[in-house]
C-alpha cells in the first residue's frame, strides 16, 4: 500500500507540477543489451511555477542516478533518492540553486536497471528470429519511472527528442518520428544512431521504445508495419486496412495530427492488445489470426489518437476518460467499416464481459466505480475492463438522452479541439457537456453521482441490435440441452454459417454456463475446428471452458501456450482457473515460478497475486 503521494494532482507520482513543471525531455542513450541496461542522459528542462519553489521532485523507480547538474552553466546540484514505495518506485528531490531563472534545463547521468519494470529485454532464444535480442517497453500506467527520471504523470505532457545508439544489425523504434536522415550507422560501426523527435506534447507512459531484427512494409501512405521479419508479410496482410479505418477515424474525430500511424507486432510476451504508442501503436501478435477479424484492436488503438493522447486523463483514477471513450469511437469505427449490426454486437459482447468482471469482482467493489479512487492502491492492482465497457455504456446513455450520434458526434469533435494537448479531469468532462448540452432538459434527470462513483452495474443499459446475438444464443441453447449422447446438434453448415466473431461469442456465453462433460466438449471441438485454431480469442475461451469443465488435457496445453503468450488478458483468467482447480494448482504455481523471469513485470506482478503468493 502506498500513502497518497505529495502531489495534489496524481496519487500515483510523487512530482509536484503545481510548483514547477517539466517543458521539454531530450534522451541520449546507449542500449547495452549485454547488461539489460539503457545508459547516457537526459535533459530536462523545467519551467517554475511558484517562484519560491526549492526543490524539483521527479519519480523514478530502480534507477541508478550519477550526478545532476544545470545544463548551462555546468553547476552541479545536490540531490537525494527516497528509500523506494513498492511498485511506486523513489522520490528524486533536486535542490534548486537559490539564483535559477523561471526557466532553465538539468542534465541527469543515469543508467536503468536490468529488472526496468517498464521494459523487457528478450534474449536472441525468445525472439522469432532466435539470432539478435529484443527489447520493449510498456509505460503505462507508472512504468515511465524505470526508464528515465520524469514527472510521471499524465498531468504534465511534453515533447520529446531521443538520440538512442543500438549495436550494429539493429534497429530502433519509439512513439516519435525516426529522422532517418540523422540516422545512420554505417558499415562496420560497433553502434549506430537513431534520432527521434515527438513534436506533440505527451505524457510520460506515452514515451516508449524498441529495439530489435525489425524490418517494415508499407501498408498506406502514413502507415508502415515494423516486426521481426518473420512476421512481417503476415502483419501487413492483417492490418491492410490500416488507412481505411484512419480515415473514418478521422470523419468521426477531426484531423489526425501526429503524422505517421505505423505500427509494431512485438514478441507474444508483450503484455496488452495493443498500447496506443503515438506515431507507433504497440500490438500483440496474437492479434494475428490470418482473416482480419481482430482488427479491432488497430480500430481500438486508432482511437486513442484523440481519446487518451490528445486529450488525457489528468490521473489514473480518470482513466475511463482515456478507455470509455476509446471503445465509443472503435466500435463507432467498427459500425462504419462494416456495418452497425456488429457495432452493436461488440457493444452486447462487452456487456457480457463487464457482467462477468463484476460478478468477480463484486458489486460492491469500489474498484468496479468509473472514477476510482487510487489513493492506497496501484493503477495496475485497478486495471480491468470496467473503465473500457462501463465507460462506454455511459457515453452511449449521454449520446442518446441528447438524441443521438447526430448531435453527439458534432459535440465529440468540439470536446477533443477543446482539450487536445490537455489533460482533464471527469469534472471538465462533465461541465463542457453539461454546459454544451445546457438547452436540452433531459440532460437533468442523469445520475452523474451513481454513473460516476457508483459500484456494481451502470443504472442504464441500452438497447442493442441483436441480430447477431441470435443465433449465438440459439446455439449455445442447444449446445447447453444437448445431452452429448445424441449427434452433436450442429451442422457443418451451421459450422460456416458463424462470423468469427460470433463463435468467440458463442464460447463467452459457454464460459458463463455450468461446466460441460468432456465427451460433449470433444465432440464440439471437433465440429468447430478447435484443436488446432489459430485466433487467441477463440483458443483462449476454449481453454477456459476446458479447464472450468475439468478436463485434463487442457492443463498441458493451457500452460505450453502461456510459457509465450504474455497478454494479461489470457494469461490472468487462464492462471486463475488452472489455480481454482486443485489438480492444476500447483503446476500453474511450478509454471509460474518457471518462467516468471520470462515475463514482463506487470504480468509478473499481478499473477503472483493471482496466484496468492503476493498480497
Ligand atoms: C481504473 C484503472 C486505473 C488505472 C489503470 C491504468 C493502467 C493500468 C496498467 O496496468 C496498464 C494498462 C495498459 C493497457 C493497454 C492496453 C489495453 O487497452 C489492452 C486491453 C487488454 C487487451 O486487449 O489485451
Ligand atoms: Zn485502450
Amino acid at each position: 500500500m502506498a500513502p497518497r503521494g505529495l502531489s495534489p494532482n496524481d496519487p500515483s507520482s510523487y512530482s509536484r507540477p503545481d510548483q514547477i513543471i517539466l517543458t521539454n525531455i531530450f534522451l541520449a542513450l546507449d542500449a547495452n543489451f549485454e547488461r539489460k541496461i539503457f545508459s547516457g542522459n537526459v535533459d530536462l528542462s523545467v519551467k517554475k511555477i511558484n517562484e519560491d519553489v526549492k526543490e524539483l521532485i521527479l519519480d523514478s523507480k530502480d534507477l541508478n542516478i550519477d550526478s545532476i547538474y544545470e545544463k548551462e552553466t555546468g553547476r552541479k546540484l545536490n540531490f537525494t533518492i527516497s528509500s523506494p514505495i513498492e511498485e511506486f518506485g523513489s522520490k528524486v528531490s533536486v535542490e534548486l540553486p537559490p539564483d535559477a531563472p523561471t526557466e532553465f534545463v538539468i542534465t541527469i547521468q543515469y543508467e536503468t536497471s536490468p529488472n526496468a519494470s517498464g521494459l523487457q529485454w528478450l534474449r536472441p532464444e525468445q525472439t522469432a528470429g532466435k539470432q539478435h535480442p529484443y527489447v520493449f517497453s510498456q509505460f503505462q500506467a507508472i512504468a515511465a519511472r524505470s526508464f528515465l527520471p520524469c514527472q510521471d504523470t499524465p498531468f504534465v505532457k511534453t515533447k520529446y527528442q531521443a538520440v538512442i545508439s543500438v549495436p550494429d544489425g539493429l534497429t530502433a523504434v519509439m512513439s516519435a518520428i525516426c529522422d532517418s536522415s540523422r540516422s545512420l550507422g554505417g558499415r562496420g560501426n560497433r553502434k549506430q544512431l537513431f534520432h527521434f523527435v515527438q513534436d506533440i506534447p505527451i505524457p510520460a507512459y506515452l514515451i516508449a521504445i524498441a529495439i530489435g531484427a525489425l524490418e517494415s512494409r508499407d501498408i498506406g501512405p502514413r502507415s508502415k508495419v515494423w516486426s521481426e521479419k518473420e512476421v512481417v508479410d503476415d502483419a501487413a496482410y492483417e492490418f491492410a486496412n490500416t488507412e481505411h479505418q484512419l480515415r473514418i477515424a478521422e470523419e468521426i474525430c477531426g484531423p489526425y495530427v501526429w503524422g505517421r500511424y505505423d505500427l509494431l507486432v512485438l514478441p507474444p510476451s508483450f503484455p496488452f492488445g495493443g498500447m496506443e504508442n503515438p506515431c507507433l501503436t504497440f500490438v500483440t501478435p496474437t492479434v494475428l489470426a490470418g482473416d482480419r477479424s481482430l482488427a479491432n484492436v488497430v480500430a481500438h488503438e486508432i482511437s486513442h489518437s484523440w481519446t487518451g493522447n490528445l486529450v488525457t486523463n489528468a490521473n489514473f483514477e480518470h482513466f475511463w476518460l482515456n478507455e470509455g471513450f476509446t471503445m465509443l469511437i472503435e466500435r463507432k469505427i467498427i459500425g462504419r467499416l462494416e456495418n452497425e449490426h456488429l457495432q452493436d454486437f461488440e457493444a452486447y459482447d462487452g456487456l457480457q464481459e463487464l457482467k462477468d468482471t463484476i460478478k468477480r469482482l463484486g458489486e460492491d467493489n469500489p474498484l468496479t466505480q468509473l472514477v476510482v479512487n487510487l489513493t492506497a492502491t496501484h493503477p495496475d492492482d485497478a486495471f480491468s475492463i470496467v473503465p473500457y465497457e462501463k465507460g462506454q455504456l455511459f457515453l452511449r446513455y449521454l449520446e442518446r438522452i441528447v438524441g443521438g450520434p447526430e448531435h453527439f458526434e458534432p459535440f465529440l469533435r468540439k470536446y477533443f479541439d477543446t482539450f487536445k494537448y490537455k489533460s482533464i479531469t471527469t469534472d471538465t468532462f462533465r461541465n463542457f457537456y453539461e454546459s454544451n448540452f445546457a438547452h436540452i432538459d433531459a440532460i437533468k434527470e442523469i445520475d452523474w453521482q451513481t454513473w460516476l462513483y457508483s459500484p456494481g452495474f451502470p443504472p442504464e443499459i441500452p438497447e442493442f441490435d441483436m441480430s447477431y446475438v441470435k443465433v449465438c444464443t440459439d446455439f449455445s441453447k442447444r449446445f447447453i440441452e444437448w445431452d452429448g449422447v445424441s449427434p452433436i446438434p450442429f451442422t457443418d453448415d451451421d459450422v460456416k454459417s458463424l462470423r468469427t466473431e460470433q463463435l468467440i461469442h458463442l464460447l463467452q456465453k459457454i464460459i458463463a454456463e455450468e461446466p460441460q462433460s468432456i465427451e460433449k466438449l470433444r465432440q464440439f471441438e471437433d465440429k468447430f475446428g478447435l484443436k488446432s485454431v489459430k485466433n487467441a480469442e477463440i483458443k483462449y475461451r476454449w481453454l477456459r471452458i476446458g479447464l472450468q469443465s475439468h478436463w485434463e488435457d487442457k492443463i498441458g496445453e493451457t500452460l505450453d501456450w502461456l510459457v509465450h503468450v504474455g497478454r494479461m488478458k489470457y494469461a490472468r483468467p487462464l492462471y486463475r482457473a488452472l489455480y481454482d482447480w486443485e489438480v492444476s494448482r500447483q503446476r500453474a504455481i511450478d509454471s509460474y515460478t518457471k518462467n516468471k523471469d520470462n515475463m514482463m513485470h506487470v504480468l509478473a506482478y499481478t499473477l503472483s497475486k493471482d496466484l496468492k503468493l503476493s498480497e
